[in-house]
């Protein structure tokens, strides 16, 4: 029973990999993913210049999952470029991940120039939950924004990238991004990033827990399986073929994986339960999957992959 799958015409012995943001910030990091068994890595979302992040506690942990406000703490590009390119030599058969993130389209562009200019081989993830122009709403959810920024994208760029979006709850969003990201030749869609902006409260100290934007976060963790699961087969259902999901969100066993694989994904990212239990758990999900698989007599990804049935 073989969990391995094939993104962006590379092949992965293992459809587990981390979520960006989580286990990627530095070397000493991704050295643990690097060893584990995910398939390969994806980098802390990388800025144009070095960035610290918000003040602490600025990611805690819950019952059911955690909030953040990290802020973007990065090395900078080149740092993970470096990372990554001894990677490439030290273990040539895998493919890795470079995630980034401009504040502007100019951003974009420059950062996708250093990636051109560089020897990295992988695939890019342009993470649009970045905050855009102030006054007005994230990246993944200005929809001209979205066009304008994968136009400039493609016309610059043309090595493997896909996008990494936040969850969608209205499916005319669905129907209207889709029609978007379908004129692009994208690699893949990553589905999805923490949904924004919820609260956590400690009611002993009738305090939030989190330093940064009053205690507000982004949510992962159980508590967003559900939208991820219908963003990643909302998406599987509408874009070209072409294009296939990464899905992100709810995931802490084999049996969450199969159901991201099921709604359609190709890939499957671990954060939040990532966090909370280490690079080890790649080998429990893979274990878990796998025994999910046999239960129902599968083999590989591809007999069930996108095979959701409906009521109808
Ligand atoms: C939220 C942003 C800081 C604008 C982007 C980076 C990011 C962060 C972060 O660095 O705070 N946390 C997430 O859960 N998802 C993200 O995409």
């Amino acid at each position: 029973i073989s969990t391995e799958t094939t993104l962006a015409g590379y092949h992965f012995d293992n459809c587990f990999m981390n979520a960006a943001g989580v286990y990627c910030y530095d070397a000493a990091e991704l050295n643990q993913v690097q060893a584990s068994m995910a398939g390969t890595f994806v980098t802390k979302s990388a800025t144009v210049m070095p960035r610290s992040g918000n003040p602490e506690p600025r990611y805690q942990p819950t019952r059911l999952g955690s909030i953040n406000s990290m802020g973007l703490p990065n090395e900078g590009l080149p740092y993970y470029l470096d990372y990554v390119s001894q990677q490439q030599k030290a273990v040539p058969d895998k493919t890795y991940f470079q995630s980034i993130t401009g504040f502007n389209i100019e951003e974009d562009e420059q950062l996708l120039a250093q990636i051109s200019a560089s020897d990295f081989k992988g695939v890019v993830e342009l993470n649009l939950s970045c905050p855009n122009v102030p006054g007005k709403p994230q990246t993944g959810y200005d929809f001209e924004m979205v066009e304008r920024i994968l136009t400039r994208v493609f016309t610059v760029y043309h090595g493997p990238l896909g996008v990494k979006l936040p969850p969608y709850f209205d499916i005319v969003h669905f129907d209207q991004m889709a029609a978007i990201l379908n004129q692009f030749p994208l690699a893949f869609v990553n589905s999805v990033n923490s949904i924004g902006n919820g609260l956590k409260i400690d009611v002993a100290t009738e305090r939030v827990v989190i330093k940064p934007k009053h205690g507000f976060g982004g949510i992962g963790g159980d508590y967003i399986k559900p939208t991820a699961l219908a963003n990643v087969h909302a998406f599987y259902q509408r874009l070209n073929p072409a294009i296939q999901i990464i899905g992100t969100g709810g995931i802490k066993s084999g049996q969450d994986a199969f159901e991201h694989i099921l709604c359609g994904a190709s890939m499957v990212q671990v954060g939040t339960a990532l966090q909370k239990e280490g690079p080890i758990i790649f080998e429990r999900l893979t274990r878990e999957l796998q025994t999910s698989m046999a239960q129902k007599g599968y083999t590989k990804l591809s007999d069930f992959r996108g095979k959701l049935q409906y009521l109808d």
